[in-house]
């Protein structure tokens, strides 16, 4: 097992990643739970897959599980799920200093850390993340959030969990297409400042992905230790050192809008696409060689991710796609700054870049015959 250690702001937490940590999970909460009920939000799909070994684990402990299972999507993060598990969390009477399991993936982390943030103005949450993204990502850093209509994570809080538990034998039920989701954001932290850890990708990625635990182990520990650091330097998002984890999030969230937020994209596909497209620009402004994009659509597209914008067929244009980007959070006084890349592991944040040029941009993009 491998033990990450997080300090945010003087706030320490740990991430333990290794395998059977669910079926083991409240000596690995370590004392945390400290009442006999214990509330876990989960979704339906991992409560059919783990829910029995999670709640052998509470019972053989002497607590009571109080489940709230989900609808499982994206859909999830969503007004009515916050208020209704809100509701649900103060129905059990649930104390400040109680910890409120999210046991699942970004979705379900995401809302029950958000939940967290307000009941009671703050009640203490355990992530156990249950997919290759949330493990690697979502469950460590403390962005938690819903989505609105008028786009993604756009209500939300700064919340960091108390303790993270990321059980690799949870991925052993996970859909592939779900892994490379996640894979997505694997690559993302050898695109941001990690050339040797994309170079690590190009090798093991596709091994990594078909099952290799040790190859897994590393990817999430090394993962997570590189988010960690990002984020102690510049928690909330202020100086624009964090802002590096958005790489390909603004045209990705622009995609999962146009898409609905729908199964037809799924965050980490979009997020895959997006570092494509953040390439392909970065290349066209003349930043890096396009035979640096190259590399990273090669790479993408041949573990199984969407590196094509044409090839997802999308009935939109380049202004459109635009248009979903003036929500994004990154927004500062009318103007949007984008993560470029000066090569790969030279990420960084562009606040020069014109709208219409990326329209255009993205207009080519649409029409593009795919490689
Ligand atoms: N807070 C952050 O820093 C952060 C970072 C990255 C992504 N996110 C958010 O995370 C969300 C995406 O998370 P995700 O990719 O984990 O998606 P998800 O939570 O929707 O889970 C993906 C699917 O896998 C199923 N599943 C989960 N674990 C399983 C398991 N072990 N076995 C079988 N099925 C399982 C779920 O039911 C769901 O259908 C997005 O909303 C994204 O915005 C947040
Ligand atoms: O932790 C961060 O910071 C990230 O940006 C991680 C992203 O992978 C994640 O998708 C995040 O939720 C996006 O943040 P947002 O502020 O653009 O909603
Ligand atoms: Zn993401």
């Amino acid at each position: 097992m491998a033990v990450i250690p997080v300090n945010i702001a003087g706030r320490p937490y740990e991430v333990r990643v290794g395998a059977g940590l669910l079926a083991e999970l409240v000596p690995h909460c370590r004392g945390k739970l400290r009442k006999r009920d214990v509330p876990i939000v989960t979704d339906a799909n991992v409560h059919a897959a783990w829910g029995d070994v999670v709640e052998a684990s509470l019972r053989d402990n002497g607590h009571e599980p109080h489940w709230r299972i989900l609808p499982p999507g994206e859909h999830t993060k969503s007004w009515d799920e916050l208020a209704a598990t809100v509701n649900w969390l103060l129905s059990l009477e649930v104390e400040r200093g109680d910890h409120i399991i999210a046991l699942g993936g970004g979705v379900i982390g995401d809302l029950t850390g958000f939940c967290a943030a307000v009941l009671k103005r703050g009640c203490k949450f355990i992530q156990v993340p249950t997919t290759l993204l949330s493990q690697v990502d979502s469950s460590v850093g403390g962005k938690t959030a819903i989505n609105t209509p008028a786009g993604k994570n756009l209500v939300g809080a700064f919340h960091q969990p108390s303790l993270v538990l990321a059980d690799l034998s949870a991925l052993e039920t996970l859909p592939t297409r779900e892994l490379l989701a996640g894979y997505a954001e694997v690559v993302k932290y050898g695109l941001i400042n990690d050339a040797d850890f994309f170079a690590w990708c190009d090798t093991n990625g596709a091994k990594m992905v078909a099952g290799d635990s040790a190859l897994r182990e590393y990817a999430v520990a090394h993962s997570v230790a590189a988010k960690a650091r990002i984020v102690a330097e510049d928690e909330f998002e202020t100086t624009g050192r964090r802002a590096l984890l958005n790489l390909g999030h603004t045209f990705g969230h622009a995609l999962e809008a146009e898409t609905g937020f729908s199964n037809r994209l799924l965050h980490g596909e979009a997020v895959a696409l997006g570092m494509v497209l953040a390439a392909r620009y970065s290349a066209r402004k003349g930043l890096m060689p396009m035979a640096s994009a190259d590399h990273v659509a090669q790479h993408i597209g041949e573990v199984g991710l969407p590196a094509s914008l044409s090839a997802l067929g999308l009935d939109c244009n380049g202004a459109a796609l635009v248009k979903h980007m003036l929500h994004d959070k990154k927004m500062d006084a009318g103007t949007l700054p984008f993560l470029l890349m000066k090569g790969i592991g030279k990420t960084y944040l562009d606040k020069q870049v014109s709208l219409e040029d990326v329209a255009d941009f993205l207009d080519g993009e649409l029409a593009r015959t795919p490689a």
